[in-house]
């Protein structure tokens, strides 16, 4: 018998039938809305609101395989900024003020769910050490995102942001990742010498063509809205590359049987058929 399902909803079955094995992820990573910059002065994209043709998309149920994607989020800086911190505190709420180096690289994986589509993060932590510099550059290959991280308490681990940005940025396409750039220990700073710090912070990540954002891993101030805002521009991305890869093409699928992708899936009332997807 000759299968009448379009790859759409062949998808759409398979990761129905997986969603019956996965508990379902919880309120805070659930995203509707396009999450807010930290400061209009350095900040990737100004919207509201996802892109059209995502929204239309994910209403359509038409998202391909990023329902079952995970997106490589790299986190480096100077050893004893806060980057294990930060992740700790967003992955499972915990902080430690005792001070354990990280060893080469770890990860945890964290399950969003963003305009009703399932969608994980990958985050690796790298070790800051200078001796273990060369095992952690090996896993910078693939990263959506990059976060370069610094301590605002520590104005030379900002200076250091530069480079290590170059060394992720050497194992990765030009163009290819999210850079973002985050003071840390915002709990350790106050007053003009915070803003101070800031400043020259905004003017490092404009430089590195980075958004900019300060944290507490302690007091967990601004650690949930960076990481919403992270995974909804990589979500975002994800959807723009799958629906560009996806839009008139034909799939060859299994002996020959031939699929159509729904040809004129990318277009909607706001869009017109030439809506640019890179565009926002
Ligand atoms: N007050 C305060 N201390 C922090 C904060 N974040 C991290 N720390 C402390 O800073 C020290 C270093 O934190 P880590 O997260 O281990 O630093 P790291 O960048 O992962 O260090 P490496 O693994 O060596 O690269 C620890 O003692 C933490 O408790 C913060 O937001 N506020």
């Amino acid at each position: 018998m000759v299968s009448c399902l379009t790859k759409t909803d062949w998808i759409w079955r398979m990761k129905s039938s997986l969603m019956h094995l996965i508990p379902p992820v919880s309120r805070d990573r659930i995203i509707s809305h396009f999450p807010k910059w930290y400061t209009p002065e350095a900040c990737l994209q100004f919207k509201d609101h996802f892109h059209a043709l995502v929204r239309s998309a994910c209403q359509q149920r038409n998202t391909g395989t990023v329902g079952l994607k995970i997106s490589k989020v790299v986190v480096v800086g100077d050893l004893y900024v806060g980057k294990t911190s930060l992740i700790n505190r967003f992955c499972k709420d915990i902080f430690d003020r005792d001070y354990k180096a990280t060893i080469g690289v770890d990860f945890e994986i964290e399950r969003f769910e963003i305009a009703g589509v399932p969608y994980n993060l990958q985050i690796w932590d790298t070790a800051g050490q200078e001796k273990f510099k060369c095992i952690a550059s090996a896993y910078y290959r693939g990263a959506e995102v990059i976060i370069t991280v610094f301590d605002l308490a520590d104005i030379q681990t900002l200076e250091h942001t530069k480079q290590w940005l170059e060394d992720a940025l050497r194992e990765n396409e030009p163009g290819s990742s999210f850079i973002f750039l985050v003071g840390t220990k915002k709990d350790l700073v106050s007053g003009a010498a915070c803003e101070r710090t800031e400043l020259d912070a905004i003017r490092f990540a404009n430089e590195m063509q980075a958004e900019y954002w300060s944290v507490s891993a302690k007091t967990g101030e601004n650690v949930k809205e960076f990481f919403s805002r992270v995974a909804a521009l990589a979500f975002e991305q994800s959807m723009l590359k799958e629906l560009e890869k996806s839009n008139g093409r034909m799939a060859q699928i299994g002996a020959g049987n031939l699929i159509k992708i729904e040809g004129n899936s990318l277009e909607t009332p706001e869009s017109n058929s030439q809506a640019s997807l890179n565009c926002c």
